[in-house]
């Protein structure tokens, strides 16, 4: 089985948790986009659900296959979220950025009930931090930024490089007209401390630790999918 067949064999496995009548947030990415295409086959049989999408990428990709969409100011109240992960450990803690869309992902997964994740098992981890953790920031003072981010990180034993993510000749900029600065942290021992530590900046906008926000995890590897709960 390959990469692709394991996100769509995951994406299957979560659209079994996709009800008649939902609002749903929709994710971004490879492993979303294979959700969407399926979520779009279902809602040409008839199934009626209402999407809000995470960012720019993922909203075009459903109006081009007909699923329904929202904004989230229309419909601030969603009863599933449906999103894949750059990492994913095993109290299902989420490294989330990889393609950008790490702050409507979370807004969106924090206006849910729930929080599914969908991936592939090459994204499960012991310990945070081997993906390049994305931070999210304001462009104005994006040096004095990642100065501050390089001093938290040292207090918590952190190290590595904080490097600017490029697009083309210039800065990648997100959907929300931010900057991302990838942080090569090899390890994050302590998520947690480093999520609430991060926040506490001013410039940084959002990062990508996804902390308490997933519901299960569907890990796809090639003999099948299987269910992750905390701590399971
Ligand atoms: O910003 C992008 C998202 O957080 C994605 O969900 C994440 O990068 C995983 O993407 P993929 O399914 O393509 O590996």
């Amino acid at each position: 089985m390959d990469a692709r067949e394991m996100k769509i064999k995951a994406a299957a496995a979560a659209l079994e948790h996709v009800e008649n009548g939902m609002r749903l947030g929709i994710g971004t990415g490879s492993t979303a986009e294979e959700f969407v295409r399926l979520l779009a086959e279902r809602v040409a049989d008839g199934l009626s659900v209402v999407g809000v999408p995470t960012s720019e990428r993922t909203a075009r990709l459903c109006l081009e296959l007909g699923v329904p969409l929202k904004s989230l100011d229309e419909l601030p109240e969603l009863d599933l979220t449906i999103d894949g992960a750059d990492e994913v450990d095993g109290r299902l803690r989420l490294i989330k950025g990889g393609g950008g869309a790490l702050l409507r992902e979370k807004i969106v997964a924090a206006a849910s009930s729930r929080m599914i994740v969908i991936a592939d098992e090459t994204k499960v981890v012991e310990t945070l931090g081997a993906f390049k953790l994305p931070i999210e920031v304001n462009p104005f003072g994006m040096v004095a930024t990642r100065i501050a981010i390089e001093r938290v990180a040292a207090r918590l034993g952190l190290s590595g490089a904080i490097e600017v993510r490029r697009s083309g000749d210039g800065n990648y900029m997100t959907d929300g007209g931010h900057y991302i600065l990838d942080a090569s942290f090899g390890r994050i021992p302590d998520a947690d401390a480093l999520a609430i530590t991060l926040n506490a900046i001013p410039g940084v906008v959002e990062h990508g630790l996804f902390i308490n926000m997933a519901s299960i995890a569907i890990i796809a590897g090639p003999a099948g999918a299987r269910t992750l709960t905390a701590d399971t």
